[in-house]
């Protein structure tokens, strides 16, 4: 049996940053990674999206160049230059940090799955007082009667195509579907988007959500709400033909199944350690992320909450204080920005006003088209809206959803606002650089001018 100090299973996005700390800290850690350094953010996730979906706005905005009186011509798309170069920035980012990995003293990484042997035994020959358990998701692929006699792709499937899809019929709707099927629709694919609750993006405001709809309808994409597939089957020449449950029939050259993502669990035998995964098999934790055996910890996606790379990150940051630095950071109330990477973006923080609503708070609501910001009408990108949720009490601001070029980044600003307690009022008011889309809030919170 081999002793450390540390054992982390999985490659994710709080493993490596907490891999290097320990073991500059004279912890000797090991490292267990299934497949590759990195996890899916920088292999399947995250890097190869936004890598392809730049790609997919260059197309966008070369289609649309000579309405600002620049004659180009835009023919079909290279996608195999596309994939090439998003290999190519993959392997980059992997390959420094598999460096990095390899030259930290105390550390040992090991491409072996991890699997629980005892308490604190792994693979029958690794043991740890603190273990680490950040394997990630998976995508969940929902039980359709002929699901696995056609082809069908997963997100990660749809990053390696070499060839553009005539048809993508793609099952869900949240980012996942809504940034790969925009992005093959600017590839030149013809895109439906089946989606079986009421709307898109459930979890977002109603016309927030309606707005994301506009502009994908004004891109070209077919929208299917309320509808459930109710078998699949093939149709010939690699094609899968779709039956809707009202009938409907629609034959795709290409099935992408973004319908959500479930925990990697199965493979660790939990069972040997003494933690009870919950009814999806989610790890749970307390506020400091410890798991219901001391010493053992579940970072990332892997437990319940929201799947981000940030909040991975941050997992590190707060199990690496407590330890390190017999800090008492907990997780609860952090704040949960995030960034939907379709053309206009969709930042997001805080609470939404359906939230708002259903907690019963007393809120204001400011809201202010794209259409009427100086900086969108001059650079031709006024599809979208600013919307920003207020205490109505003491101005402060609870929430925000930004839909617009560089939505994460004005969505960022309002979020450090929030952090600040800067209420809406010293917004309203503030001095930003002419014409920027941040100066915008002026505006935003003018809506509110009541006082
Ligand atoms: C297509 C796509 C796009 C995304 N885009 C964004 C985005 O723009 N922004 C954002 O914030 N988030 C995005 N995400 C989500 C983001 O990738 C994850 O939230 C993030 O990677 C955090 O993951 P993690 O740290 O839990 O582990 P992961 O990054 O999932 O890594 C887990 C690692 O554990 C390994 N593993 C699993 N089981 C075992 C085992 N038993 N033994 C050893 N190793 C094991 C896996 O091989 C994997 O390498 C995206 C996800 C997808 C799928
Ligand atoms: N920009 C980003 O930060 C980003 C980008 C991509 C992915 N992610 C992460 O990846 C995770 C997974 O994303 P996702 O888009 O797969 O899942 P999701 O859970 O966000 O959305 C799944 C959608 O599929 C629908 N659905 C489920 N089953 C269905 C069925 N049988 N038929 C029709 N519709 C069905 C749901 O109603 C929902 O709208 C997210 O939690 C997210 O955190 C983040």
């Amino acid at each position: 049996m081999k002793q450390y100090d540390t054992i982390i299973i999985g490659s994710g996005q709080a493993a490596n940053p907490l891999a290097k700390k320990l073991a500059a800290a004279g912890r000797h850690t090991l490292l267990l990674e299934a497949t590759h350094i990195g996890g899916t953010c920088i292999n399947t996730g995250c890097t190869p999206t936004k890598t392809m979906i730049a790609a997919a706005r260059m197309q966008y905005i070369a289609s649309r160049a000579s309405r600002f009186g620049i004659p180009v011509e835009t023919g079909a798309i290279d996608l195999t230059a596309v994939v090439k170069r998003k290999n190519e920035i993959v392997a980059s980012f992997r390959g420094s940090l598999e460096k990095s990995l390899e030259k930290t003293a105390n550390l040992e990484v090991v491409r072996e799955q991890g699997v629980f042997t005892g308490t604190k035994t792994v693979n029958g020959r690794y043991t740890a007082e603190h273990i680490f358990i950040n394997t990630g998701a998976r995508p969940v692929i929902p039980p359709i009667p002929g699901i696995h006699e056609v082809p069908y792709c997963t997100s990660a499937g749809m990053l390696d195509l070499q060839k553009v899809p005539e048809h993508l019929v793609v099952l869900g709707s949240g980012y996942i579907a809504m940034e790969l099927g925009q992005m093959y629709r600017r590839f030149g694919s013809q895109v439906t988007i089946i989606e079986r609750g009421s709307r898109i993006l459930g979890r977002e405001d109603e016309d927030v959500a309606a707005a994301v709809h506009q502009v994908l309808e004004e891109d070209g994409i077919r929208i299917i709400t309320h509808a459930s597939v109710e078998r699949a089957a093939a149709a010939g020449n690699g094609h899968v033909r779709l039956t809707l449950q009202n009938g409907q029939r629609l034959e795709a050259s290409h099935w992408l199944i973004a319908t959500g993502r479930a925990p990697a669990t199965e493979a660790l035998q939990l069972e040997k350690t003494g933690i009870t995964p919950d009814e999806q098999g989610f790890i749970p934790v307390n506020e400091y992320l410890e798991t219901s055996v001391p010493g053992i910890y579940a970072l990332g996606d892997v437990k319940k909450g929201p799947a981000f790379t940030h909040i991975s990150y941050n997992d590190y940051i707060v199990v690496a204080e407590n330890i390190l630095n017999k800090k008492n950071i907990s997780i609860k109330d952090r704040p949960v920005p995030y960034c939907m990477f379709t053309d206009p973006e969709l930042g997001r923080i805080g609470i939404t006003e359906q939230e708002a609503r259903e907690k019963g708070l007393a809120i204001k609501i400011a809201r202010l088209p794209l259409s009427k910001v100086a900086r969108a009408i001059e650079t031709g990108e006024t599809r979208g809206l600013i919307k920003a949720v207020v205490d109505a009490q003491n101005g402060q601001v609870l929430g925000a959803a930004v839909l617009s070029v560089s939505g994460g980044e004005i969505m960022t600003v309002l979020q450090m606002a929030m952090m600040g307690n800067i209420g809406y009022k010293q917004l309203r008011n503030a001095i930003f650089a002419h014409p920027l889309f941040s100066e915008s809030l002026n505006n935003l919170f003018m809506t509110l001018d009541d006082d």
